[in-house]
């Protein structure tokens, strides 16, 4: 997808706790400043518990009440400030697409009332073949038909539900879609497929993506650009194949490493690096610095020279 210099959603220096002055307080999001521009695919990756599904629900104003400093800007406007017709307009603008498609589908609706829901809710159509026609024309575009129109979720495989959730998510016409590890739980076999046709959807309907995963594996494919994510920070940010083939912080060195090999003599060759997280909790001021053309690390000033001798392009 061409990309263009136009930002389309920015965080700035953001800190998010949940649970707030409670003794189960706990400090999500630490600090954490990135821009997606229109039209591309942010790759946001790290283990679990990182703040990944945080940092996207912020983006879709689901944790407003928990965010203690900083800013999430949409196309300009803080989105903690957004309300009124402009916050209906921006519901519909920016949406997510679940890893679980079993689970965020109601088995009891038929896959056309599922689609549509968000159509009748903001009252979209007007009459049933208008409705019908649309949600045909969803379907068509994630490679279902009109068949499958009146069935219900548990007569689909993985794939065809998450193809679902991705129609449901498509019919608002959005702008911007939060794709939180939306193929994880999916064989093998059928990841590829919902990747590409994520890609071939960006095209067609130039959207933007916040792809959530835990590794970097299949994120390298899709993403333009990759944020890796470490206890509530970020810890690198640069372009998909740099940060893959280059990495410089040491904790992406030690995330590479922990993808197993696709073939057995190169699985045998691997050595898992260990990450001492020392480096975070040294008590040092550390902020993202460009350590190569577009490429950031979180480091000192000291850390950030280093980095700089010792990164070969
Ligand atoms: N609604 C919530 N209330 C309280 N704590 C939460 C809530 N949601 C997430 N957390 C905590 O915030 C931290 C970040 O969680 P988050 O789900 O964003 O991580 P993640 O990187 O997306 O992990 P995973 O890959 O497992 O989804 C974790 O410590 C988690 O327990």
């Amino acid at each position: 997808m061409a990309t263009s210099e136009k930002v389309l959603v920015e965080l700035k220096n953001l800190n998010l706790t949940f649970n707030k002055g409670r003794k189960n307080a706990n400090k999500a999001i630490n600090n954490v400043s990135f821009q997606i521009h229109e039209g591309e695919t942010f790759g946001l990756v790290g283990e679990s518990g990182s703040g990944k599904t945080t940092i996207g629900r912020a983006i879709l104003k689901l944790y407003d009440r928990d965010i203690e400093s900083g800013e999430i800007l949409f196309d300009g406007k803080d989105v903690q400030k957004i309300k009124g017709q402009e916050l209906k307009d921006f519901r519909s603008k920016a949406q997510m697409i679940f890893q679980d498609p079993q689970a965020s589908l109601n088995g009891r609706m038929k896959i056309k009332d599922i689609i549509a829901e968000g159509l009748d809710v903001n009252h979209l159509v007007s009459s049933p073949e208008e409705r019908d026609a649309r949600v045909l024309e969803l379907l068509r575009l994630v490679g279902l038909n009109d068949d499958h129109m009146t069935r219900y979720p548990h007569e689909f495989s993985g794939g065809q539900r998450q193809r679902i959730g991705i129609a449901r998510a498509l019919a608002m016409k959005p702008r911007f879609i939060v794709a939180d590890e939306p193929i994880s739980a999916l064989d093998v076999s059928i990841q590829a497929q919902v990747v590409n046709l994520l890609k071939d959807i960006q095209d067609k309907e130039n959207l933007t993506y916040l792809f959530i995963a835990h590794d970097l594996s299949m994120v390298k494919y899709i993403s333009d650009r990759i944020g890796v994510m470490h206890w509530g920070k970020i810890l690198e940010v640069g372009n998909s194949e740099a940060v893959y083939n280059h990495p410089i912080h040491p904790y992406t060195k030690s995330l590479l490493s922990s993808i197993p090999a696709p073939d057995p003599i190169s699985e045998r060759q691997r050595t898992p690096i260990v990450y001492n997280p020392e480096i975070e909790q040294d008590g040092q001021v550390r902020e993202m610095r460009e350590i190569v053309s577009d490429h950031f690390v979180f480091s000192t000033e000291s850390e950030a020279l280093e980095y700089k001798k010792t990164t070969t392009l």
